[in-house]
C-alpha cells in the first residue's frame, strides 16, 4: 500500500503516519471518538470493500485526504466483511479519556491488536462450529541435495487462539498437502519457498522473518509456558519447536505483546492419524462440499448430533484426523457405547449440554483482555453446567469418560461464584456500571446507593421547581452537551426568563431549556458518584478476570471435556438409529461391510426413495474390487460410502452398516468425481494422472484406495491401457485394498490372471429397452453401458439420442472399431500368459528371452571359446542385463 510522506502533517495525522509505517499491510482503524476512521488508500480500499461513503477530511500536501469511517458499535460487522475479503486490520484505540486530556496535544493512541484471519476471537467473526487455525511452517534450511524434494522435512505448528488448542507435527513435503487438507488453516505463515497449493490464498502477508534458531525456539517456548524445558510436554523435533515459536511470535505481534491463553504445545505427529491427501478430502465432502457449502450435504452435517459449538468443532476435527491406532479408537467406542446403554442418563446429559455456552471461546477472550461481562458470566455458566454434568456421571465409567468427569467437576465452586457475580440479563458492556449483581460487592453497593440517592434528589428538585415557578409540567432532563436542564413548554418560557437564577440555554419551537447553578452542582455530584460506582465496578470485574485466569488451565480442560462428552452423546444418538453399528476394528487387513450406506446420499433421498444398502468385502483373497456398471447406477455413491465408513470407524464413531469389520487403514485415497485445476493450468487428465501417481507412490498394503474411472480423460486405447496398468500395479505392487470403478468392462477378464481381483457390477433391469437402476452391487461384469439411455434421461435432444442409438447399433454390428480398441492389448496379454504360465503381466518373462537366445545359436558351428563367451552372455541375460547388450555380438 502506498503511504504518502508524513511531512507537514497535523499532530493527529502525524500519529496516524507513525502507526501506518508499523503496519503497512493492514487497514488502520484509527479511533476518533465514536468512530474508527480510515485515511488515504486504506479509506479507498475499505470504502470499496464495505460499500460505504468515501469522503475527505482536511488536506495533506495540498490534496484532500480521502477518509471513511465506521461506528464503533458496529465494528464487528464491518471487520467480519473485511477479514472475509482477505484484509488485515490494525485497531488503534484512544488510550486516554478525552475529557481528562491536558492541553491540546492529540490523544494518546496505540495499536492494541492486529486482526488477521488466523487470530480472530470475536464470536461475530468466527464460525461457531469450525476451528479457526493459524499454521506456521518451517522447512529445513539445507534442502536435501539431489534427492527427491518431497523427502524434505517441514515442521508445522498450529493453534486456535479462540480455543487455546496448540499442536505440532513434522511432516515430509509430500505429506504437507494432507496436513493442510486436514487442518484447513485460516492463515498460514510460511516461507515463500514452501508451496501451499490450493491453500496459497491463506498465506499470511509479510511474514515470516527468518524462523528462530532451534535452541532459541525451545528456550522461548519453555519460558512462555513456565517450564524449565520444552521436553516437559513431549518430544519435539527442532523443526516443530521452531514452527511453534514462530506461531507464538506472530501472536505476540498481533496481540500487541499480550500472550493469549494457549494449552501447552502438544507434539502430535502424523503417526497415529489416518493420512488423507487434499484430493481425498475434497472428493469426500467431509466438512465442506465441492461447491463450498458447509451447512448441508457434508459428512459432518449428516452425522452431527452435538448440542454445543465446542462439540461441533471437535467432531469436525475427528473427521479430518481419524485415528490409526487401535487403542484410541476403542476408547472412543467404549465411551459412546456406555452412553448408548444408559439411555436415561444420556438424555439428562443432553439437557445439561444444551445449556452450556461456548466455554473455550469465552475463556480465550478473557485471556486476551477482550472480555465483556457476558464472557466472564459465560465461563461461570459453563463451569456450573460442567459441575452438574460431572455429578450426574456414575463412578464406574470407561476410562475416556472417567477423565472427562474429572475435568468437568474440577471447579465446582468457581462456576457458582462467577455466575452469581452478574445481574440477569448480563449486559454486553461494563461501561454503564450496572453489570455486577447487587449484594456481590459491599463497596460497589455503597457507591451505587450514593449515585442513586443523587438521582432521587433530582426528582425532588423537579417537584420543587415546578412549584416554585408555577409550571406543573416542568421537567428536568439530561442533555448530552448541556447536562441537566429544565425543560418547559414554549408558552411559559417568557415567564421563566424573569428569574435571574435561571439561564436560558436553548429556545425551541416546542419549548425552552434553562440551566441553574444549583442544577450544575447536582449534575457534577451525580457524575462523580456514577464515575465512582463505575470505577468500583471495573475493579470488581478485573478481580473476576484474575480469578478466571488463575484457573485457566483447569477451565480449558473443562471446556475440552464438555466438547468430548457432547461428541460422545452425539455418537450414541447415531448408534441408536437402525442400521448404524459399532465397527469391529482389527490389526489385520480385513474389510467386510454388510449393508453399508452412504450417510449423505441416504439423508438426501430421505422421504423420496429408499437407499439400497450394499455389502463390500475386500478382505485378503479378494482385495481388489473391479466395479463396472452404467452411469447413474450408483458407482460413485458405493465408492464414497466405503471410504466414509473407514473415516467414521477410525474416528471412533458408529458407521452406517449392519456390521463392519475393518483392519486399520493407514492411508485413504479417494478419487471420485471429475476434477480439474484449470486455474493452475492443469487439464482434467493431467490432474487425474497426478493424483494416480500419488496413490502408486504412497499407497501400501494397509491403504484403502477407491478410484473412479481412471483413464477416462484420454483416448479410449490410452485410457484402457492406463487403467489396466494401474489396476495391475494396485494388484501386484501396492497390494492395497481397493475398489476400482471403470467403464472398461473388458478389464473384468483380467480376473483370470489376477487372483485378488473380484469383478462386481451395479445391477440394472432392462425394461422394454430402457434401463432401471437397482443400485445393487452384485458379482460379475456389466454387459453394456446404457450410456445412450442415460443421455436421454438427462434431456439430450431426442434426435441426437436417436442418432447415437443408430450409430451404436452399427458400431456393434461392424465390430472392428470396438475390436481394435481392445484386441491388441488383450491379445498381447494372452500371448504372454500362454507362453509363460504364472508370469506377471507387463513383465517380459526372462525364460522367454533365454529360450529365444538358445534357439538362435548352433553349437555345432561354435568354437569352444565362442561357446564360453556365449555362456557368459546368457548368464548376463539371466541376471537382468538388457537383451540388446548381451546379445549384440
Ligand atoms: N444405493 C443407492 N440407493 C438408492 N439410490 C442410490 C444409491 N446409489 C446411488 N443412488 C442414486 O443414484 C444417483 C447416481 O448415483 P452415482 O452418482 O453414484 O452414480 P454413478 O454410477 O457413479 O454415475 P456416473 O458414472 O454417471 O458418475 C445418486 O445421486 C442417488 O440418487
Amino acid at each position: 500500500m502506498q503511504i504518502p510522506s508524513a511531512a507537514g502533517a497535523t499532530p493527529s495525522m502525524a500519529q496516524w503516519f507513525a502507526m501506518k509505517a508499523d503496519h503497512p499491510n493492514a487497514l488502520l482503524f484509527f479511533r476518533m471518538g465514536d468512530f474508527y476512521e480510515l485515511f488515504f488508500a486504506d479509506a479507498q480500499a475499505a470504502a470499496a470493500a464495505l460499500d460505504i461513503a468515501l469522503t475527505a477530511r482536511g488536506e495533506h500536501g495540498g490534496q484532500p485526504i480521502p477518509m471513511c469511517g465506521v461506528p464503533v458499535h458496529a465494528r464487528d460487522a464491518y471487520l467480519a466483511r473485511l477479514i472475509r475479503r482477505g484484509f488485515r486490520v490494525a485497531l488503534a484505540e484512544q488510550m486516554e479519556d478525552p475529557k481528562k486530556r491536558a492541553g491540546k496535544a492529540p490523544l494518546r493512541r496505540e495499536v492494541v491488536r492486529v486482526i488477521t484471519p488466523g487470530t480472530l476471537t470475536e464470536d461475530a467473526l468466527l464460525e461457531a462450529a469450525q476451528p479457526n487455525l493459524l499454521l506456521a511452517l518451517v522447512e529445513l534450511a539445507e534442502k536435501p541435495r539431489g534427492r527427491d524434494r518431497s523427502q524434505g522435512a517441514i515442521g508445522a505448528a498450529w493453534l486456535d487462539i479462540s480455543t487455546g488448542q496448540f499442536e505440532t507435527a513434522q511432516v515430509s513435503r509430500a505429506d504437507l498437502a494432507s496436513l493442510l487438507g486436514r487442518l484447513a488453516p485460516a492463515e498460514i505463515l510460511a516461507d515463500a519457498a514452501i508451496p501451499l497449493g490450493p491453500w496459497e490464498d491463506r498465506r499470511g502477508v509479510d511474514w515470516p522473518p527468518a524462523p528462530p534458531r532451534a535452541e532459541d525456539a525451545r528456550a522461548r517456548l519453555a519460558q512462555a509456558f513456565h517450564v524449565a524445558s520444552l521436553d516437559a510436554f513431549g518430544n519435539f523435533t527442532d523443526l516443530e519447536a521452531m514452527a511453534a515459536a514462530m506461531a507464538l511470535d506472530y501472536l505476540r505481534l498481533t496481540q500487541a505483546g499480550r500472550q493469549p491463553h494457549l494449552a501447552h504445545p502438544a507434539p502430535q505427529g502424523e503417526r497415529g492419524v489416518l493420512a488423507m491427501d487434499a484430493a481425498t478430502r475434497v472428493s469426500l465432502d467431509i466438512t465442506e462440499t465441492r461447491a463450498g457449502d458447509r451447512s448441508q450435504h457434508t459428512l459432518l452435517a449428516a452425522i452431527r448430533r452435538t448440542s454445543t459449538p465446542g462439540g461441533s468443532r471437535l467432531l469436525g476435527t475427528w473427521l479430518h484426523a481419524p485415528l490409526a491406532d487401535l487403542g484410541g479408537i476403542l476408547a472412543r467406542q467404549d465411551g459412546w457405547d456406555f452412553l448408548l446403554s444408559h439411555a436415561a442418563l444420556t438424555e439428562e446429559l443432553r439437557l445439561g449440554l444444551r445449556a452450556a455456552p461456548d466455554l473455550a471461546r469465552a475463556l480465550a477472550r478473557v485471556a486476551l483482555g477482550q472480555a465483556g461481562p457476558r464472557d466472564v458470566a459465560a465461563v461461570g455458566q459453563g463451569l456450573t453446567v460442567a459441575a452438574s454434568l460431572a455429578s450426574q456421571l456414575p463412578e464406574a465409567l470407561p476410562p475416556i469418560l472417567q477423565s472427562a468427569r474429572q475435568a468437568l467437576g474440577a471447579l465446582p465452586d468457581l462456576g457458582a461464584y462467577l455466575a452469581g457475580a452478574f445481574v440477569d440479563p448480563v449486559p454486553v458492556r461494563l461501561e454503564d456500571g450496572r453489570a455486577i449483581a447487587p449484594g456481590f460487592d459491599a463497596v460497589l453497593d455503597e457507591e451505587r446507593s450514593l449515585r442513586d440517592e443523587q438521582r432521587q434528589i433530582l426528582a425532588r428538585v423537579q417537584l420543587d421547581y415546578a412549584e416554585r415557578y408555577g409550571v406543573p409540567n416542568l421537567k428536568i432532563k439530561h442533555h448530552a452537551q448541556l447536562g441537566y436542564v429544565i425543560e418547559v413548554p414554549a408558552a411559559v418560557s417568557e415567564k421563566l426568563r424573569g428569574f435571574p437564577e435561571l439561564v436560558l440555554r436553548q429556545g425551541l419551537a416546542s419549548g425552552a431549556r434553562f440551566t441553574s447553578t444549583e442544577l450544575s452542582e447536582l449534575d457534577q455530584k451525580i457524575a462523580a458518584a456514577a464515575e465512582r460506582a463505575g470505577a468500583r465496578e471495573r475493579i470488581v470485574f478485573d478481580g473476576l478476570v484474575k480469578t478466571v485466569m488463575q484457573a485457566r488451565d483447569a477451565i480449558s480442560a473443562c471446556a475440552a471435556a464438555l466438547a468430548l462428552l457432547d461428541v460422545l452423546q452425539g455418537a450414541a444418538r447415531l448408534a441408536e438409529q437402525v442400521g448404524w453399528c459399532r465397527p469391529q476394528m482389527t490389526e489385520g487387513e480385513d474389510f467386510a461391510i454388510e449393508a453399508g450406506r452412504h450417510p449423505v446420499v441416504e439423508a438426501a433421498l430421505a422421504g423420496r426413495d429408499p437407499f439400497v444398502p450394499n455389502d463390500c468385502s475386500l478382505s485378503p483373497g479378494q482385495r481388489l474390487m473391479l466395479l463396472t456398471g452404467p452411469n447413474m447406477a450408483g458407482k460413485s455413491t458405493f465408492l464414497r460410502q466405503n471410504a466414509l465408513i473407514v473415516i467414521l470407524a477410525q474416528a471412533g464413531l458408529p458407521v452406517p452398516a449392519a456390521t463392519a469389520t475393518i483392519g486399520l487403514v493407514d492411508r485413504l485415497f479417494s478419487r471420485v468425481g471429475a476434477s480439474d485445476d484449470l486455474a493452475r493450468g492443469r487439464s482434467t487428465f493431467m490432474v487425474e494422472m497426478t493424483e494416480t501417481a500419488a496413490i502408486l507412490h504412497q499407497g501400501g498394503p494397509r491403504s484403502l484406495v477407491v478410484v473412479d474411472e481412471i483413464g477416462r480423460g484420454t483416448a479410449t486405447l490410452d485410457g484402457l491401457a492406463i487403467a489396466w496398468a494401474v489396476l495391475e500395479a494396485l494388484h501386484n505392487t501396492v497390494r492395497c485394498r481397493a475398489i476400482f470403478a471403470t467403464h472398461f468392462h473388458e478389464l473384468a477378464r483380467l480376473s483370470g490372471i489376477m487372483p485378488q481381483l473380484q469383478p462386481a457390477t451395479m445391477r440394472v433391469k432392462d425394461w422394454k429397452g430402457s434401463v432401471i437402476f437397482l443400485h445393487e452391487v452384485t458379482k460379475g461384469a456389466a454387459g453394456r453401458s446404457w450410456g445412450v439411455h442415460v443421455a436421454a434421461l438427462a434431456g439430450v435432444p431426442a434426435p441426437v439420442v436417436k442418432r447415437a442409438g443408430a450409430l451404436l447399433a452399427s458400431l456393434e454390428k461392424a465390430g472392428p472399431l470396438t475390436q481394435s480398441a481392445e484386441l491388441p492389448l488383450f491379445a498381447a496379454a494372452q500371448q504372454q500368459h500362454d507362453a509363460a504360465p504364472g508370469a506377471e503381466l507387463g513383465q517380459e518373462p526372462e525364460a522367454d528371452r533365454l529360450r529365444q537366445a538358445l534357439a538362435d545359436i548352433d553349437p555345432e558351428q561354435m568354437t569352444a571359446r565362442q561357446a564360453l563367451d556365449y555362456l557368459f552372455r546368457l548368464k548376463d541375460l539371466a541376471s537382468g542385463a538388457s537383451a540388446a547388450d548381451s546379445l549384440a555380438s
